[in-house]
């Protein structure tokens, strides 16, 4: 499985000049061979949430009507990042996924909001946990500040993800945080990781990429420098067994303990 995570700039407040640039990322990492490709955070429109009403993308009309073409035209799967969505008359941040036959096969809605982003000031959390399958493997997508939640990364690991995916927009002054907390859910949960972060700024932050892609025994297969990049990663999904084998942690859970 060819994973292709797309590490870009987000133009802030500016849909109409982030649609063209990740559709021309998309077609780029197919070309290099990718069966599935993972876009960062937020990439619409940035964190210009006091904006939200002129430009979050209603209904998800415009990603998923994207997303629909250019799977289907390029026969490749996309982890849509997330996007800044309004649903009726409340606002969201939104995860799509898309199988190359362009059908939308589900959709989160991240579920901690982030106060230091005043994520909480313009956006609705969501309440559903996010497992789906491609290709008859089970993943799950989560949106950043949701890693800080470990029960919630593990509790879709226990609906059956080998795979977890984590859009991000995490700022370079904690990116420490970033690293350690996505080495630490892959290890944990003996699972792929696979974590893709914004490069460029915006008026409150700066982000320095160091998107990562984590196999189950916790060693980075590859990372991001700080620029715009596209890593393509081929994932051997064994080794999710063969870790689970060396040591049984889920054999080894004492869930009578933890309620
Ligand atoms: O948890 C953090 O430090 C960063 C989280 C974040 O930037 C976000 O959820 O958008």
């Amino acid at each position: 499985m060819k994973i292709a995570a797309v590490q870009i700039d987000v133009c802030y407040g500016e849909p109409d000049k982030n649609f063209p640039r990740v559709e021309e990322k998309i077609t780029e990492a197919a070309a290099q061979g990718a069966n599935i490709v993972v876009l960062p955070e937020m990439w619409n429109t940035g964190y210009d949430l006091a904006r939200l009403e002129e430009i979050a993308d209603v209904e998800g009309k415009r990603t998923k009507e994207l997303f629909t073409r250019l799977s289907k035209e390029l026969g490749i799967h996309i982890i849509g990042g997330s996007v800044s969505t309004r649903k009726g008359n409340e606002f969201f941040n939104t995860m799509y996924v898309v199988n190359k036959h362009g059908e939308i096969i589900s959709s989160y809605d991240k579920a901690h909001l982030f106060k230091l982003m005043d994520e909480h000031h313009y956006l609705q959390q969501g309440n559903q946990l996010h497992v789906f399958s491609l290709d008859n493997v089970q993943m799950g997508g989560v949106i950043c500040y949701d890693i800080r939640f470990p029960e919630w990364l593990r509790k879709h690991v226990l609906e059956g993800a080998n795979l977890l995916f984590v859009p991000a927009q995490w700022p370079a002054a904690r990116i420490d945080h970033w690293r350690i907390l996505l080495q630490a859910r892959a290890i944990e949960n003996q699972c792929f990781v696979i974590g893709v972060n914004r490069v460029g700024e915006d008026p409150n932050n700066t982000f320095n990429g160091q998107s990562m892609v984590i196999a189950p025994w916790g060693e980075v297969i590859w990372i991001g420098e700080n620029k715009e990049t596209i890593g393509i990663i081929d994932l051997q999904l064994q080794e999710v067994e063969e870790v689970r084998k060396r040591i049984p942690v889920f054999q080894d859970r004492r869930e009578d303990l933890y309620k």
